[in-house]
């Protein structure tokens, strides 16, 4: 008895297992919980009959004075500890690496895949055909020293071919950063540990059944291309898994209700929906919104990756929508421009719901013409708004705060009315700001509470509810008092002072004055004032947040806490200005924040 192989857990493998579970358990949920305990246990099932073999067949031993002792069909328990941990590890980096991917964006149809990706597939899969066929000849035809080799081969290639079959245009589409990385990191670790323990004799493979050839150092071929093979296949395992939640998630017309952890049958019947049944329309809409996201908000596109499920797919579509409506009045070059958007946005929420403007209410319509909505805004809307508009869920979202929301813009399009006249500058006193704050801001808290409480919060009770929907809108307004704080140099520059006149007024100054020397002294006070009262409103909102669903909350936490991180920045150099292409937070900055936020939540 001995501790040598035991000594190479506690050295190595241990270690890194948890000190990768420190870095991921930020972001780990019920479902990788779940996806690594299913790999375990295909890894460990498909490795124990095999191993046993091998060791039966005296191609692999263990030397009595290397391992504690105990073993099962033969195994060493050191060794079954290493199926374990080797999954473990390799799961860990793999969700690591594709946390920040929405993978829905990498369905595939088999209408829709690209030649390449088809070639690819079948090449990939003609490779592992043929290394299975190679495995078998090897191991049983030849034997002798190809043994060893040929049994890895047709023991593996077989269970690869399976997954690749399953998901192989899924894999190949995904960024070999998501794939490659997480194969070939494990697999350098667990090539220099082997290197060490068999430097060491930990384990050894019997000479005349080996090629006898070492990759570098003393490290077998073989071995070498087990630790390759074993983590491709974990790689593999994973991604299948992901596509199948990929389709549950993607598409509510297959699956219209999804739990926080979809079942295991839920998935099989994710990989029994013929991909003919996806809709791609909705697939290119997702992939075009997270493009904006990236494209446009450094801070939500951080946020969005710690989300996950459907309500990940809700947001990014919510945020596509309010980005491109505040887009195209933005971008309008006329007030009358603005105005027609403005008008044409109402419109397109009147195919959904039903306002009674004198009342306040919106109810949601029992009935809408989708073909109506489609042509509609195919006619009226530049081809760049159309997936936003198409994909936003208003069968979930409330109606009221998407109507205050376009109320919002219509305030903007002020700022463009004829010069010198007295609307041009709609906000007045401190009043029109939060009324301002609350359209354009609150509202997004209150959609965003109300897709969190559809998908994770059935049990909300409704006096709960609605102290965290008051709570939601103070918490938007505060962060669109950073927002305005951040930008008070660069709206100034487009004829915009969000400001309120009276604040002006105190110090002798007017709208006007703001525009032409945005950088005096006094912005950089009424920047303090802004961030004071977004403290202040934050302070108030923020315990509200700890009673938000589990699955909602921790990333929700995130999203604010990385907004109003640009606030603290700004309090730290209070004469910072922005500059248009740079990042406000430095990304190791966010990281920390981030975990920080879901810790504490
Ligand atoms: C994670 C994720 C994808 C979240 C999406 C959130 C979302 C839908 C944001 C919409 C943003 C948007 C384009 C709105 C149009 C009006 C506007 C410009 C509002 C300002 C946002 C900043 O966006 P911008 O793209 O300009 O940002 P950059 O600085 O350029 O990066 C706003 C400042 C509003 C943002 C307000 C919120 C996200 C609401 C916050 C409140 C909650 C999340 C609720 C908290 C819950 C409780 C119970 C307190």
């Amino acid at each position: 008895m001995a501790y040598d192989y035991a000594i190479v857990h506690l050295k190595y493998t241990i270690p890194l297992a948890v000190l990768l579970t420190g870095v991921a358990y930020p972001i780990l949920n019920r479902v990788h919980f779940y996806q690594i305990l299913a790999l375990i246990v295909i890894a460990f099932t498909a490795t124990l009959p095999w191993d046993s073999h091998l060791i039966k067949t005296g191609v692999w031993t263990y030397p009595s004075e290397v391992v504690i002792g105990p073993k099962w069909l033969g195994i060493p328990y050191e060794e079954l500890f290493f199926f374990i941990i080797q999954t473990y590890i390799t799961s860990l980096i793999y969700i690591l690496f594709n946390q920040p991917l929405l993978h829905a964006q990498y369905l595939k149809s088999q209408r829709n895949a690209p030649t390449w990706i088809n070639l690819t597939k079948l090449g990939g899969g003609l490779i592992l055909a043929g290394l299975s066929a190679l495995g078998g000849y090897l191991a049983f035809g030849i034997a002798g020293e190809f043994t060893y080799l040929g049994l890895i081969l047709v023991w593996a290639c077989p269970f690869a071919l399976i997954t690749w079959i399953l998901a192989g245009k899924f894999i190949i589409s995904l960024p070999w950063m998501c794939t490659v990385l997480p194969v070939l990191l494990p697999t350098t670790y667990l090539w220099l540990v082997d290197e060490l323990a068999l430097g060491r004799g930990t384990w050894s493979i019997e000479s005349g059944t080996k090629l006898g050839r070492c990759l570098f150092g003393v490290l077998e071929i073989e071995e070498a291309t087990f630790f390759l093979v074993t983590n491709m296949l974990i790689v593999f395992g994973l991604a299948t898994f992901d596509q199948y939640l990929a389709v549950i998630y993607s598409f509510p017309h297959l699956f219209p209700e999804v739990p926080q952890a979809p079942s295991p049958l839920m998935l099989l019947q994710g990989r029994f929906k013929g991909t003919s049944s996806y809709d791609m329309e909705r697939i290119r809409g997702i992939k075009e919104a997270v493009i904006r996201l990236k494209a446009k908000s450094r801070s939500f596109y951080f946020a969005s990756s710690v989300f996950t499920g459907r309500l990940r797919i809700d947001l990014v579509l919510l945020y596509s929508f309010c980005r491109m409506a505040d887009d195209l009045i933005d971008d309008a070059t006329t007030h009358e421009e603005m105005m027609t958007w403005v008008t044409k946005l109402y419109r397109f929420l009147d195919f959904y719901y039903d306002r009674d403007a004198t009342a306040g209410e919106t109810t949601r319509r029992k009935k809408v013409n989708q073909l109506e909505v489609d042509k509609f805004i195919v006619t009226e809307f530049p081809p760049s708004a159309k997936s936003a508009l198409k994909l936003l869920p208003t069968d979930i979202l409330p109606g009221h705060p998407l109507y205050l929301l376009i109320d919002g813009f219509k305030m903007d399009a002020q700022f463009r009315t004829e010069k010198n006249t007295t609307d041009r500058f709609p906000i007045k006193e401190e009043k029109d700001l939060i009324q301002y704050s609350l359209c354009v801001a609150g509202t997004i808290g209150e959609l965003c509470v109300s897709l969190i409480v559809y998908h994770f919060g059935s049990s909300c009770s409704p006096v709960a509810l609605n102290a965290m929907l008051d709570a939601s809108r103070q918490m938007g307004i505060a962060l669109q008092y950073v927002n305005i704080a951040r930008d008070i140099q660069v709206d100034a520059k487009i004829g915009r002072v969000y400001l309120p006149m009276s604040w002006l007024k105190e110090v002798d100054l007017t709208p006007e004055k703001i525009i032409q020397d945005p950088l005096c002294p006094e912005t950089f006070m009424f920047r303090e004032r802004l961030l004071d009262e977004a403290f202040r409103l934050w302070t108030y909102a923020r315990p509200l947040m700890n009673g938000l669903p589990d699955g909602g909350r921790g990333p929700m936490v995130v999203a604010v806490e990385n907004y109003m991180e640009i606030g603290r920045i700004l309090r730290e150099n209070p004469r910072r200005v922005r500059t248009v292409g740079k990042a406000t937070v430095p990304v190791s900055r966010r990281a920390w924040v981030t975990i920080k936020a879901l810790i504490s939540a």
